[in-house]
């Protein structure tokens, strides 16, 4: 195996941020690559924000480092760092037209008026607008002023983009597509964006590398099948997808025992009979006849979801179980739970993420 000896574009080593007594960011550690598509995933008030802030130089830590491109920037002001901001409420200038918005950080620079005129036409083009640029921000509709917000951190040609929610204003559909036309503008431009957000299915749609952020802390790193199929703890098991989160036994290497019963798996690393959390996706369990089932369960409840039925489920070790299932169930009914051992999950209690990708390596290898 060849070392990876590429040097990450933006490091952050033991970064704490503080607001008087406050710690807002405790202990982040990060690496960022070039030319990659990142999300800063976490619930609201998690610290997102300030991480990005921390990036483009709004706020300065409290403690530990911040490298760009090698360089140490703690001190360093925004304007001097390659970095762009667009920003939730995407902070256009109303009384601009859209040229003059996406012209405004190069003709600042001071930059000759036929290379302002080629950077803007270009970030225009790029986010499809060229036809509207003489057009009223007050004249345009709500996405195309997201575009015009997005064009506007192109013209500086900057490093990294930093994307602070820049969808939630926009209603489902248009959502969607522009997080399709996001994925797909910075696969094109190869330069680096690091977006926020509190949608775990945008993250998942869009990333290829997720920080999940609750508490100040980073909580998982990883791609998004990584996190989504072996969540390291309770929040991100919970945080992502829906998640039937029961307590286990670990009896020995591929075997765990809960709701009474045990079963094989395909996890292994584990002190002999140490307790741990099982998870099961809702999509991976089939209601089944009770002959056919792992485990023996009454269906409690159901509710329609347009594309399937949510249907919950109580074993007879009374664990109540969230099914995603294609065929309605009957309330009241006795029925089988079926599932395979791969879809059945482990979580230690409380393992570090060092720990947790050192075990995976470990018994991944054996195979
Ligand atoms: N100027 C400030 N003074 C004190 N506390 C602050 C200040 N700015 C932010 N905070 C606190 O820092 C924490 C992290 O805020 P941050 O904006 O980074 O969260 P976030 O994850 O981006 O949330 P959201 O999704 O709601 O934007 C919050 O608890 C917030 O209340």
């Amino acid at each position: 195996m060849t070392e990876d000896t590429t040097q990450p574009l933006i490091k952050f080593r033991n970064v704490d941020l503080n607001y008087g007594e406050t710690k807002v960011l405790k202990d982040i550690d990060l690496d960022i690559e070039e030319g990659k598509f990142y999300t800063l995933l976490g619930p609201s008030g998690s610290g997102k924000s300030t991480i990005l802030n921390l990036i483009s130089g709004r706020l300065q830590p409290s403690a530990g480092n911040i490298l760009i491109d090698g360089r140490n920037v703690n001190g360093l002001p925004a304007n001097q760092r390659k970095v762009n901001t667009v920003f939730q409420n995407y902070a256009l200038f109303p009384n601009m037209n859209v040229y003059d918005n996406v012209a405004f950080g190069p003709s600042i620079k001071g930059l000759a008026k036929s290379k302002v005129r080629e950077l803007v036409e270009s970030a225009l083009k790029l986010v499809k607008l060229d036809d509207l640029s003489d057009r009223e921000i007050s004249e345009i509709s709500g996405g195309q002023q997201q575009r015009v917000a997005i064009a506007r951190a192109l013209a500086n040609q900057p490093k990294v983009l930093l994307l602070d929610e820049p969808l939630s204003a926009l209603d489902y559909k248009l959502r969607k597509e522009m997080q399709y036309e996001l994925r797909e503008l910075q696969q094109r431009l190869g330069i680096t964006f690091i977006f926020v957000t509190h949608d775990q299915e945008e993250a998942l749609a869009m990333s290829d590398w997720i920080f999940v952020i609750d508490d100040g802390r980073i909580q998982q790193s990883g791609t998004p099948v990584d996190i989504y199929d072996e969540p390291i703890n309770h929040f991100v098991a919970n945080f992502i997808g829906e998640a039937n989160i029961i307590p286990g036994i670990m009896k020995e290497d591929y075997l765990v025992s809960f709701a009474g019963k045990d079963f094989k798996n395909v996890d292994a690393g584990m002190k002999h009979n140490e307790r741990v959390e099982v998870i099961i996706r809702p999509e991976d369990l089939d209601i089944v006849v009770p002959s056919r089932g792992k485990l023996q369960v009454t269906i409690d409840d159901q509710s329609f979801r347009g594309d399937s039925y949510e249907i919950t489920a109580i074993d007879d070790a009374g664990n109540e179980w969230a099914v995603q299932a294609t065929n309605p169930a009957k309330i009241e009914q006795r029925r089988g739970l079926k599932f395979d051992p791969e879809d059945i999950h482990i979580m230690r209690l409380n393992e570090s993420e060092e720990d947790f990708d050192a075990r995976l390596e470990s018994y991944e290898g054996e195979d």
